[in-house]
């Protein structure tokens, strides 16, 4: 505004000079009205400046503005980074905890398994040794001259049936295979076990059974004095002391035993019906 208001000026007293001169009237004024010219000038040329200074700085701020402004996207881009890279880490920390864990539980089932498999070793080495045990029992068995089988009788059908007794006192039990009777076939007093059926296979099992029975001598055992195929009919000697049960019983031994109790009783007994040249 001033430096328009100054212009005019200037432009007023060009025009007043010019005028003056032409018409020789005001002389003295003349070296004013150049001072002025020359302010003017010097007006024009800060008014120039102002306007180039005013420019620059437009330019500066548009360019301080920008570089704000990518700061600014920077700064978000970083921070977005700088959020993936923390959830990336979290998502890794928990990948690697869920891995330890399976690894854990891996090395559990191993554990698991390893003890799996000593048991199961073991069992299977009390089996070898069975097998062993019952396969020079089944050698002895079929080595052993028929006279160790001297004594047994054959019963016949008739017989048998002759002397199932009708009295339920003489009923002396009743296993997984048959009812066992007190008999007295041919005057000598005998435990008769006459077989379910359904629990053989036919005539050739049972007499395939009756001749390794017939031919077991072990004072744990009872001797098969007997037998009748027809009616599959075993014989043996009579025990009067009860059972097997009863005997337990009067001992107070309540608890049931083990399987490898079972086993390694099975083993003890075979092993002492075997002679010793038949042993493993
Ligand atoms: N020789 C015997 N003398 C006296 N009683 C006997 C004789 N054999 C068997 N008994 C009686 O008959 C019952 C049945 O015997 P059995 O041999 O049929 O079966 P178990 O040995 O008891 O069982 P499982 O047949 O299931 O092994 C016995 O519990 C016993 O009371």
């Amino acid at each position: 505004m001033v430096v328009a208001a100054a212009a005019t000026a200037v432009a007023v007293a060009h025009t007043l000079v010019f005028w003056l001169n032409r018409n020789s009237q005001v002389a003295f004024l003349s070296p004013y009205l150049l001072k002025s010219q020359d302010l003017a000038e010097r007006i024009l040329s800060l008014e120039a400046d102002l306007n180039r200074q005013s420019e620059n700085t437009l330019k500066e701020k548009e360019e301080h503005e920008k570089t704000r402004t990518e700061l600014e996207v920077k700064e978000k881009q970083l921070e977005e980074e700088r959020q993936n890279h923390t959830l990336t880490v979290q998502r890794h920390g928990e990948e690697l905890e869920r891995q330890s864990r399976e690894l854990e539980r891996q090395r559990e089932e191993l554990e698991r398994q390893g003890r799996e498999l000593k048991m199961k070793d073991g069992k299977l080495n009390r089996m070898k040794t069975l097998t062993i045990v019952y396969e020079k029992f089944r050698q002895w068995i079929e080595g052993e001259a028929s006279n160790s089988s001297s004594g047994f009788t054959e019963f016949s059908h008739s017989e048998v049936d002759d002397s199932i007794p009708k009295d339920q006192k003489y009923h002396l039990g009743k296993g997984s295979y048959g009812i066992v009777y007190k008999a007295e076939p041919r005057g000598k007093t005998v435990a008769m076990k006459i077989l379910d059926k359904s629990s053989w296979q036919g005539e050739r099992e049972f007499k395939q059974e009756v001749g390794i029975l017939k031919r077991i001598r072990h004072p744990n055992l009872v001797i098969l004095l007997g037998a009748c195929s027809e009616k599959f009919a075993l014989m043996y000697e009579f025990l009067p002391s009860g059972t097997l049960e009863d005997c337990l019983s009067k001992e107070e031994r309540k608890e049931s035993f083990s399987w490898e109790e079972s086993q390694s009783g099975n083993q003890h007994m075979l092993c002492s019906c075997i002679p010793p040249q038949y042993q493993a």
